[in-house]
C-alpha cells in the first residue's frame, strides 16, 4: 500500500501488478497462515487480499465463483454431495446451493480467520454459509481428503495460488486423494491459473490428471482483478462419457437471468474454446 493505492504482489506474474485505489482499509492482520487484508476500494467494492494477492472483490467475484461451480455441477447428471476445498469467502457455497439436486455441501477451509472476516466484511459472499445444506470443517483439505472415499459427486478446489498454504493443492498426490473421494461418475474442478501466465503449470497439472482421469479439460473466465484479467479451471471427470464441454443440465433462460450474473449455458461451451497460442503451447509442453 502506498499513496492510497493497493498494489498486488507479483507472486507468480513477474513484472506486472494490478493496482486498486483504496477508499478505506477495513482490517489487516496476520492469521495462523497468511497476511489478511480487507479494504474498501473506490471502484471494485470491498476487496480481500491474502499475502498481498487479490482473492476476490465485490464487483467481479461472481465471474470466478459461478464458473468454478457451474461448469462441473452442470456437467454432472445429479450432484447430491459436494465438497469445497478452500473457498473461505463463501462465494462458491452461495453458488452450489442454487442446484436443487444438492443434499449436502461440505466446505473445508484451513484458515478460520478468512471465514470470520468474510462473514464480517463480505456479506454478499459469506451469505453462502447461512444455508441448511452447508457444513463447515476448519482444516487442511489435504488431510481432510485422506479419510474420505467414495463420498462426493463434485469436488471444487477454490484455492489461492500454489505458493503458501495452497501449495499442496496443486500436487499429484492431492488429485489422487480427490479421485479416491469421488463417487462413481464424480467430477473435480480446481482453480487452474492463467493461460497468459502459467502454461507450464497448466500443462504439468493436466499431464498428471490425465494419468488419473479419462477426461481432463481446461476452461477459463474473464475477471478484471485477477492477473492478466483471466483465470482458468482444470476439470477432471471419472466418467469417460461425460463431455464436460457441453452442459448436461441447464437452467432456462429466465432462470439464468434471475440466478446468475456470468455463467449461462452458452458461456459453458465457449469457456473451453482456447486461443491458438494456448493450444500450441500446451501441445509443445506435453511433448517435453
Ligand atoms: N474465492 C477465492 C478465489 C481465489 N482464487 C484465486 C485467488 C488468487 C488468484 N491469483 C488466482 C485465483
Amino acid at each position: 500500500i502506498q499513496d492510497g493505492w493497493f498494489r498486488e504482489k507479483p507472486l507468480l506474474w513477474p513484472g506486472q501488478a494490478l493496482g486498486l485505489e483504496i477508499k478505506k482499509v477495513l482490517h489487516h492482520e496476520t492469521s495462523k497462515y497468511q497476511d489478511v487484508l480487507i479494504f474498501e476500494s473506490t471502484t471494485y467494492g470491498i476487496v480481500l487480499a491474502l499475502d498481498g494477492v487479490i482473492q476476490c472483490t465485490e464487483r467481479d467475484e461472481f465471474s470466478y465463483q459461478e464458473m468454478i461451480t457451474h461448469l462441473p455441477m452442470n456437467s454432472h447428471p445429479n450432484p447430491k454431495k459436494v465438497l469445497v476445498i478452500g473457498g473461505g469467502d463463501g462465494g462458491v457455497l452461495r453458488e452450489v446451493v442454487k442446484h436443487e439436486s444438492v443434499e449436502e455441501v461440505i466446505l473445508c477451509e484451513i484458515d478460520e480467520t478468512v471465514i470470520n472476516l468474510s462473514k464480517k466484511y463480505l456479506p454478499k459472499m459469506s451469505i453462502g454459509f447461512n444455508h441448511p445444506k452447508v457444513k463447515v470443517n476448519i482444516g487442511d483439505g489435504f488431510e481432510f481428503l485422506k479419510s474420505k472415499s467414495n463420498q462426493f459427486d463434485v469436488i471444487i478446489t477454490d484455492s489461492s495460488d500454489p505458493v503458501g498454504p495452497a501449495e499442496p493443492l496443486f500436487q499429484v498426490k492431492y488429485f489422487e486423494l480427490m479421485k479416491n473421494a469421488l463417487r462413481p461418475g464424480g467430477i473435480v474442478t480446481t482453480q487452474g491459473e492463467c493461460q497468459w501466465l502459467h502454461l507450464h503449470l497448466i500443462a504439468e497439472v493436466q499431464e498428471y490428471c490425465r494419468s488419473l482421469f479419462p477426461v481432463v479439460e481446461y476452461a477459463y473466465t474473464t475477471i478484471p482483478t485477477y492477473p492478466s484479467g483471466q483465470i482458468g479451471f482444470i476439470l477432471c471427470s471419472t466418467n469417460p462419457s461425460y463431455n464436460l464441454k457441453k452442459p448436461l443440465r441447464r437452467w432456462t433462460e429466465e432462470e439464468e437471468a434471475k440466478l446468475l450474473k456470468y455463467y449461462n449455458a452458452k458461456i459453458h461451451e465457449t469457456a473451453f474454446v482456447l486461443p491458438q497460442f494456448t493450444i500450441n503451447g500446451l501441445k509443445e509442453l506435453e511433448r517435453e
